[in-house]
């Protein structure tokens, strides 16, 4: 079953499309990694599928239903930063919140919740004293106060070094094992990110570019052959001739991978047979970062 789904889905500010044509796919039990370069759109999304901004088109669906105040209450939500009032504890921000939720034993709530996330011995410190982490971990633990089954992280792990970035990828995925929670996570930053998510979603100019599950992903970062030739066109057409099993991709400097074949003497000699001379041909292997890049930016060709 999918958790979200989004049909054609828009938003503009003054004319201009911030969101366009938006189609999105979040199954139940995915850790959904959605990623996009900056003003790409992502916040935008999170924040009309928490309800917290209009569709200026196109529809919502929540749990394969239309998205209502209901389908919103199953959902934790923490977009840009957790709105923490600075100068209470972290027991009286999450007790605030527990009472306006109207929870029925809400000490024993906000006490679980915050040893949970890892703030069970902050005592009588103010959050205005907070480091980025404890912040972020407090912004989660509000998000779960009322027992969330889908979380909408809009980077999380934005402003943390990589030991609370850890921290915090560790929490998202003990979630999502533990108490089966699906989770849409935005991050920038796709080394953490490869380590928890079971699919992706990329957005670019407030459009879908691709969704892929994250044997997909491993599949794209495989080892693969590039090579350089005198005649790129011709030597793609004859390499797709001579080896139908093998995937090409033409890069921006017309190079071209090769995924499927490991063995680089046999290209080399196919080409040469052809009369077409090898300037280079080399081993490559494609990290996440590499792949997302391309996806993300313009120099995408495919
Ligand atoms: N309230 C608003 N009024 C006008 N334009 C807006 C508003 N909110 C967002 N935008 C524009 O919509 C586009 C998408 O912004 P959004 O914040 O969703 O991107 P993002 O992918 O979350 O970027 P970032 O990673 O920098 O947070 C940008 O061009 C932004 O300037």
């Amino acid at each position: 079953m999918n958790v979200i789904e989004t049909y054609g889905l828009e938003k503009s500010y003054g004319g201009k499309r911030a969101v366009d044509h938006f189609d999105m796919h979040v199954a139940k039990g995915d850790i959904y990694g959605f990623v996009g370069l900056n003003g790409a759109g992502k916040s935008t999304v999170m924040k009309m599928l928490a309800g917290l901004s209009k569709p200026t088109g196109g529809d919502i669906r929540l749990f394969g239903e239309d998205a209502d105040g209901e389908a919103i209450r199953r959902m934790g939500v923490l977009i840009e930063a957790p709105g923490l009032y600075g100068g209470m504890t972290a027991y009286d921000n999450m007790m605030l919140k527990a009472l306006c939720l109207g929870l029925v034993d809400p000490k024993r709530k906000v006490d679980e919740l915050l040893g949970f996330v890892g703030l069970g011995g902050v005592g009588k410190k103010k959050t205005k004293q907070f480091s980025m982490g404890m912040k972020q971990r407090l912004g989660l633990g509000l998000a779960l106060l009322g027992d969330p089954d889908l979380l909408l992280l809009d980077e999380p792990l934005n402003g943390l070094d990589p030991e609370g970035a850890r921290g915090i990828r560790e929490l998202i995925v003990r979630l999502n094992g533990e108490r089966g929670i699906t989770v849409v996570i935005s991050s920038h930053v796709l080394e953490q990110l490869g380590r928890m998510a079971t699919r992706y979603g990329v957005i670019r100019n407030g459009r879908m570019v691709r969704e892929l599950t994250a044997a997909e992903v491993d599949q794209e970062c495989s080892d693969c052959l590039q090579l350089s030739a005198a005649d790129p066109t011709r030597s793609l057409a004859l390499l797709q001739e001579h080896f139908p099993q093998a995937r090409f991709q033409v890069m921006p400097d017309n190079s071209i991978r090769v995924f499927g074949i490991a063995d680089a003497a046999v290209i080399g000699s196919a080409l040469n047979d052809a009369g077409i001379a090898v300037q280079g041909l080399y081993a490559h292997r494609r990290d996440l970062e590499e792949f997302f890049v391309g996806l993300m930016g313009d120099e995408y060709r495919g």
